[in-house]
């Protein structure tokens, strides 16, 4: 592809995601892709352009969040009435009802989410469209000390960390759990939003102190079958709540998105 076609990407964080992210699209791995620079909060030391939410808006064609649901919140309805594409990986913000809704009007640019720690969603967004799931569960197993949330009493969270066996920590819905544990549910809206249906899924999240590898299963029942899918993903490095996968899904995603050359959908 001409340089000159290629798309113009700013990506929106700089953690464990953003960092790879914006190394990786720096380094000239994403195909149709190059890297115009980072919006942070606050000027780090680093090898990119850095720039507000404005000027980027002026100077790329497709912001890549990975910041968090509050990000998302703060800024993508913008984004999207700039013109700009956005590619999503904090996917449980589309929990919030509202805010999904104001964002399915938001345009011109297109709204995008990334598949994250997860998979199976291809298949699972192939059988919604053959008919309606009638169950689909996700049992997230992680480390206590990533689970713990500002809402927690110190009890609570004392109890959280100290337990010796695994501990239910959340069972519910997968609405409450993507806002109740909006670092660590994502996967859960990612699966609704596979299904096409946020009431038939729901969550088993569990704190296990055994838990070396990130766990999710997702077990799935609807007309066009039955479907089990176990996921055992190292944790980051640099952050133990998000599966060091997340960052080349997020990769994955946006070259798919860029749509620069053809491979697997
Ligand atoms: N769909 C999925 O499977 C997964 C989704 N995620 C989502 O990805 C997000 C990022 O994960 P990760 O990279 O591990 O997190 P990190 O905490 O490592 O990094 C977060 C980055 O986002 C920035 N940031 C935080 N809040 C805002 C804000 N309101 N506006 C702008 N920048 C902000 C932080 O900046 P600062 O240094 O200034 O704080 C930091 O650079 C998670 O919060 C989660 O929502 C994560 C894992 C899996
Ligand atoms: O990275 C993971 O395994 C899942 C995660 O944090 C999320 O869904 O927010």
């Amino acid at each position: 592809m001409a340089r000159g076609a290629e798309r113009r990407i700013g990506v929106l964080g700089h953690g464990a995601i953003g960092s790879l992210v914006a190394a990786q699209i720096a380094a000239g791995h994403v195909a149709g892709g190059v890297l115009e620079g980072v919006i942070l909060r606050r000027r780090q030391d680093l090898p990119y352009e850095q720039f507000s939410l404005d000027e980027a808006l002026e100077r790329c064609d497709m912001i890549v969040e990975c910041a968090g649901q509050q990000a998302v919140r703060e800024h993508a309805v913008r984004i999207l009435e700039a013109g700009a594409d956005l590619l999503v990986i904090s996917v449980g913000v589309m929990a919030d009802r509202e805010f999904a809704a104001r964002l399915e009007l938001a345009g011109p640019g297109r709204l995008y989410f990334s598949s994250g720690a997860v998979g199976g969603l291809d298949l699972l967004a192939s059988g919604a469209r053959m008919g309606a799931f009638s169950e689909v569960v996700i049992t997230t197993r992680k480390l206590p000390a990533t689970l713990a949330q500002p809402w927690m009493s110190q009890a609570q969270r004392t109890e959280l960390e100290s337990s010796a066996a695994p501990v239910e920590v959340y069972s519910g819905s997968a609405r409450q759990a993507a806002q109740q544990f909006p670092k660590s549910l994502n996967v859960a809206a990612a699966v609704a939003l596979a299904v096409g249906n946020w009431d038939v899924v729901s969550v088993r999240l569990l704190a296990d102190p055994d838990a070396a590898l990130t766990e999710h299963v997702i077990e799935a029942r609807g007309a066009s079958g039955e479907y089990s899918f176990s996921i055992r993903n190292q944790p980051s490095a640099h952050n133990p709540r998000t599966s060091g996968v997340v960052p080349w899904a997020v990769l994955r995603s946006l070259e798919t998105a860029l749509g620069a050359r053809g491979g697997l959908l």
